[in-house]
Formats: structure tokens, sequence, C-alpha cells
């Protein structure tokens, strides 16, 4: 288990370019003024969750600088629900996303399927919307690869070792972001 999730890593960090693609889109959008929205299921709720407060609080203490804008569209328990109930799973995120993203926004969709109707719903809003997509997603990309601007597959169908890539790339990005508008 931890020499497969090492090797999936390793393999990730082999190919660098998506990964600079994603951070080139979230500079470009922080130094404009957008935001970034995160969007997931499950564990990867959890680390949509992780990933916007790293923005909005802090990623590294070593680092002293501002907050930066960045939220979660799967914490808000009444929202999820109402949405849900009153227009369906493909709206769970889609709803809120149009009510509160901006054209030039950044909205990462995390999923480890690449099928979850939430979040091809969140895709494909933000396209409509002139919403960059990107995707953190698995195995082939599936149904969600077409709808995103920017993806980072991970080629692993076990959702636990593509969450474990998830947050490990969530976090490269990040650190990037970081090194950029503070360096
Ligand atoms: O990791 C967990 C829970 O911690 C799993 O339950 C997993 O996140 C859930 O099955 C999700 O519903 C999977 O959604 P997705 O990654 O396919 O979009």
């Amino acid at each position: 288990m931890l020499r497969r999730s090492a090797e999936l890593k390793l393999a990730l960090a082999e190919n660098a370019a998506p990964v600079l693609a994603v951070v080139d889109a979230c500079e470009k959008t922080i130094r404009a003024g957008g935001k970034l929205i995160f969007c997931g299921n499950g564990g990867s709720a959890a680390d949509a969750q992780h990933l916007a407060t790293e923005l909005v609080i802090r990623l590294r203490g070593a680092v002293a600088r501002q907050s930066w804008p960045a939220i979660t569209l799967a914490l808000d328990t009444s929202a999820v629900t109402a949405a849900v109930n009153d227009f369906g799973v493909e709206e769970m995120f889609a709803r809120p996303l149009h009510g509160l993203g901006r054209a030039g926004d950044v909205l990462f969709g995390i999923t480890t399927s690449g099928k979850s109707a939430n979040i091809l719903g969140a895709l494909r809003a933000a396209r409509e919307m002139g919403i960059v997509s990107v995707g953190l997603l698995g195995g082939d990309g599936g149904l969600a690869l077409p709808l995103c601007d920017l993806a980072i597959v991970v080629p692993e169908i076990d959702t636990a070792r593509v969450q474990e890539c998830h947050i490990t790339l969530g976090h490269a990005i990040l650190t990037l972001l970081e090194d950029r508008l503070v360096g």
C-alpha cells in the first residue's frame, strides 16, 4: 500500500507540465483578484476543505503572507442538502457555484472516479460561467476529463491511493503558487 502510493507519486513527479499549468492558472486568478473554489465528495470533500484553508489561513509557517481567497462548496450542509433536495444531485455544487463563482475564478473538481454527478455538474457550470476548471482525477479521468480546462489524472482506480496523490498534488500546487506570489 505504501509502496504503491509512493510509486504513483514518483510517476506524477516525472511529468511536471500539468502541475505547472494549474499553478499558472491559479497565479493568474489570484493576481487578478479572483478566487480558488474547491469541491469533492467524501475524502475529497475533506481535501477540498483542507486545500482552501491552506490558502485562506496558512500553508507554511515560515512564509509570512496575506490571506488569499478560496472557498469550498462542500462545507455548507444547508446549501448542499437543499440543492440536492430541490434541484437534484447534479446541482449540489453547480447551484452554489452560480451564486458564488465569477468569470476568471478557478474551480477544482476533485473526483477519484471521474464520474460523480455533482462534480460533473460543477465542471459544466464552470464552463458556462468562464471559470477555469481544474480536475484532480483518477483512473482514466472518466466523464470529468473532457469537461476540464486543465486536469491531473492519477492512473489508479483504488480510491484511497488516488486520494493520497490528490492531496500531495494539492500541496505541491499551493507550495509553488506561494513561492511565486511571495517570492
Ligand atoms: O474516501 C472516502 C471517504 O473517506 C470514500 O468514501 C470516497 O470519498 C467516496 O466514496 C466518494 O463518494 C467518492 O467520490 P469520487 O471520488 O468518485 O468523486
